[in-house]
């Protein structure tokens, strides 16, 4: 039922060719994939480096194909880019010389919008991350976490419906990641949009999400999906405090281990 689902992903398994020596070689980064993803619903794709989550984001964005299988967002086959589809990555990608409103404001822009109509429509989201008072400054004026705030805002004044979000706390400190958790769960609660997020950190995939899905080495395959109980809103600098938090994550991280484990004992 395509209404109950944003993204689904049926069998999908893709092989990358590289040339090595002149030769081309195939190496398959995803297999047998199958993924459904329910409208509105936040899950974290976890597992080795390398396993393919990010092919899995690209995917969904129509930014690559499967070589076999295939992907569906709101029932249709991504065959070409992905439309009401927004994508944060871990670099925040901002201009560094169009200040922070105008960085902002720039998918606005494209779509037509005029300079007054952009500012008012962005003033609430900038004010709910803090970035008020900064609208003037220049990306390299801004902290790593100002930058990552107004990468997220640009990609949420757009009003996607579904938002894949790569990795994107990965490059920050500990205390700037989990304000961030935090102030991207309170924006997100309630707008009925699905997030499917990459991350390495454990815990902010149990914090954030309502599944977890694990992925085994490469070639990627679903190894487990997690549901996560914990009722919302969150409080994401106490979740561990919370009854069961401990058990799943050990359930987690055993299953990923797992993974670790053989893909040393292989290297
Ligand atoms: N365009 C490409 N051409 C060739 N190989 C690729 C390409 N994109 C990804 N790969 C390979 O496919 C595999 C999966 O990559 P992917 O980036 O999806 O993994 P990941 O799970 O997101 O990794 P990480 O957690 O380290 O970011 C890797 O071995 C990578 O080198």
């Amino acid at each position: 039922m395509s209404e109950t689902y944003s993204i689904q992903v049926q069998n999908v398994s893709k092989i990358f060719t590289t040339q090595k020596k002149g030769r081309i070689e195939g190496f398959m980064a995803l297999q047998n994939v199958s993924l459904q993803i329910r409208k509105g619903e936040f899950i974290s794709l976890v597992g080795p480096s390398g396993c393919g989550k990010s092919t899995v984001l690209n995917h969904a964005a129509g930014l690559s194909l499967p070589s076999e299988g295939r992907i569906l967002v709101n029932g249709q086959q991504v065959k070409a880019l992905s439309v009401g589809i927004g994508y944060v990555t871990q670099e925040d990608n901002l201009f560094p010389w169009r200040t922070m409103i105008d960085n902002v404001t720039y998918g606005l822009e494209l779509r037509g919008m005029n300079a007054k109509q952009r500012r008012e429509k962005v003033a609430p989201l900038i004010e709910k991350v803090g970035l008020k008072g900064f609208e003037g400054h220049y990306p390299h004026q801004l902290s790593g976490g100002m930058r990552k705030r107004a990468s997220i805002i640009r990609t949420l004044v757009l009003d996607p419906e579904i938002i894949l979000m790569d990795e994107p706390f990965g490059p920050l400190d500990a205390q700037t990641r989990t304000l961030l958790q935090q102030e991207l769960l309170d924006l997100w609660e309630g707008t009925g949009k699905t997030v499917v997020f990459v991350t390495h950190d454990l815990i902010e995939s149990i914090a954030l999400s309502d599944r977890v899905a694990v992925f085994t080495k490469a070639p990627g395959r679903i190894k487990s999906i997690y549901d996560i109980p914990f009722p919302r809103p969150r409080d994401v600098f106490n979740i561990h405090h919370i009854d069961g938090f401990n058990d799943l994550h050990d359930q987690i991280w055993s299953d990923i281990r797992g993974e670790l484990a053989e893909t040393k004992q292989e290297a």
